[in-house]
This record gives structure tokens, sequence and C-alpha cells, in this order.
């Protein structure tokens, strides 16, 4: 053996289709899903060595920064945030897999997922982000919500879940709310419709390190253009 030759997949192209399908399936389903190793290995390692070498001053309060996060309700949050950027190799390669999921969900759920912005975010132990959504119909084009954990050897007891709320309609007709917990395991990755889950992130007992994304549609109009990002 040994004949087996990879081409380009530095940042996933090719082999995380049947990934991105089963994204594309289970939002169709469900409108979130939760994979645990959807980001390739080099890529997810990547991710991990740029958060690591950046210094603390380069996180900001949360919403304050360069107020880009554009959030559209009341929240409560106490993590810091650093943007990623084209300007590493990693942030390329990062922000391309983006684009490809953007391209395969556009395609397979006709999204019309338009530009994507994304920013490692720390939560230090106790830190935590109240019940929100990430977007109100009508008043925001994100449309989608990507997370994506990067805390190696996370234990049962050091909480810091995601708390994603979702009605389910029994056989009845009634709906009834249920919180679904995950846990912010290295590589997992989470996707939801960003106007349909309250969700939550609730404190940890130690530092705990996430990207969190968001796809928008295009909003263009004659009296405001959106940047294509
Ligand atoms: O880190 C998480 O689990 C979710 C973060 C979040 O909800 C957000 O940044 O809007
Ligand atoms: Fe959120």
């Amino acid at each position: 053996m040994g004949a087996l030759v990879q081409v380009g997949d530095d940042c996933g192209t090719g082999d995380s289709r049947h990934v991105f399908e089963a994204i594309a399936a289970d939002l169709l389903e469900k409108g979130y899903s939760i994979k645990p190793n959807a980001v390739p290995t080099n890529l997810l390692d990547g991710l991990w060595q740029q958060l690591r070498s950046t210094p603390s001053h380069q996180f900001d309060p949360a919403g304050v920064g360069r107020q880009r996060a554009h959030m559209v309700n009341n929240f409560i949050r106490s993590d810091t945030i650093s943007w990623i950027e084209r300007e590493t190799v990693v942030g390329e390669n990062w922000l391309n897999w983006a684009a490809e999921l953007q391209q395969y969900l556009n395609r397979r759920l006709f999204l019309g997922l338009f530009s994507f912005e994304s920013h490692f975010s720390h939560y230090a132990p106790g830190d935590f982000y109240k019940k929100h959504l990430d977007a109100f119909k009508g008043q925001s084009n994100r449309v989608l919500s990507v997370v994506l954990y990067l805390n190696p050897d996370w234990m049962p007891d050091d909480g810091g879940e995601l708390a994603l709320y979702h009605s389910d309609h029994s056989h009845h007709g009634e709906r009834s709310q249920n919180v679904l917990k995950v846990t912010p395991n290295m590589g997992t990755f989470v996707a939801f419709l960003s106007e349909e889950f309250p969700h939550e992130v609730l404190p940890a007992k130690r530092d705990r390190y996430a990207i969190a994304g968001w796809f928008r549609v295009n909003t263009t109009s004659a009296e405001r253009a959106d940047p294509p990002n």
C-alpha cells in the first residue's frame, strides 16, 4: 500500500463532503447539528496553536471591540473575543473551510448564505453568556450560527456546556421546551439556525475556548450595502 496520495486536503477540501452532507441533513431535519469531528485534524490543530499563541491582551471584551458583533437584543455575557482574519495561514484555512461549508449548504438547502465572520472566544472560570438569540426575525441578517470548541481533555464536571433550547411539537399539538447540553470538547462543531434556537453558555470551572461564527444573507438595498466581508 502507501500509494494513496491525498491532494489538496490542507483545509479539508475533498474529504469534508460527507461531513457537510451530514450537517445539511441535520439542519433540514432539526434546524441544528452537533458533530464531534467535523473539522479536519490539521485545521483543528492549527486553530488550537493559533489560539494558544494569541496573547490575552489581543482579546477584547465581547460586544465592545470592533462593533462587528451586531448583537440585536439586551444580553449578558462576560467572555472576551478575538476576531479571526485571513492574515494568518490558519485563519485563511479556517475561513476557506467555512466558505466551502457555505457553498455546500447553499447548493443543498438554498440558504443564500453570503458572508461569514467568526472570532475566538475565551470564557475564564465563572464566565457565562446568558440565554439569548443570535438574531431576531427581520432585524438581522445572521441566519446560521456555528461554534467550534477548542478544549482538550474537558471533564464532565468542568461545566461550561452550551445549553441549546428547542421546542418540540407533541402528538397532541402542545409545544414543550427542551434543552440540549453540549459539552465543549475539542473538535465538537455545532451549527444552528440563528433565529430559531435560544442558547446559553453555562459557567465553567476552567478556561473555556471556542470559535463562534455566523453566516449572513445579503440584505443589500439602495440604502444599505453589506460588504462581502
Ligand atoms: O461558546 C458557545 O458555546 C456559544 C457562544 C455564543 O452563543 C455566542 O457567541 O453567541
Ligand atoms: Fe450565541
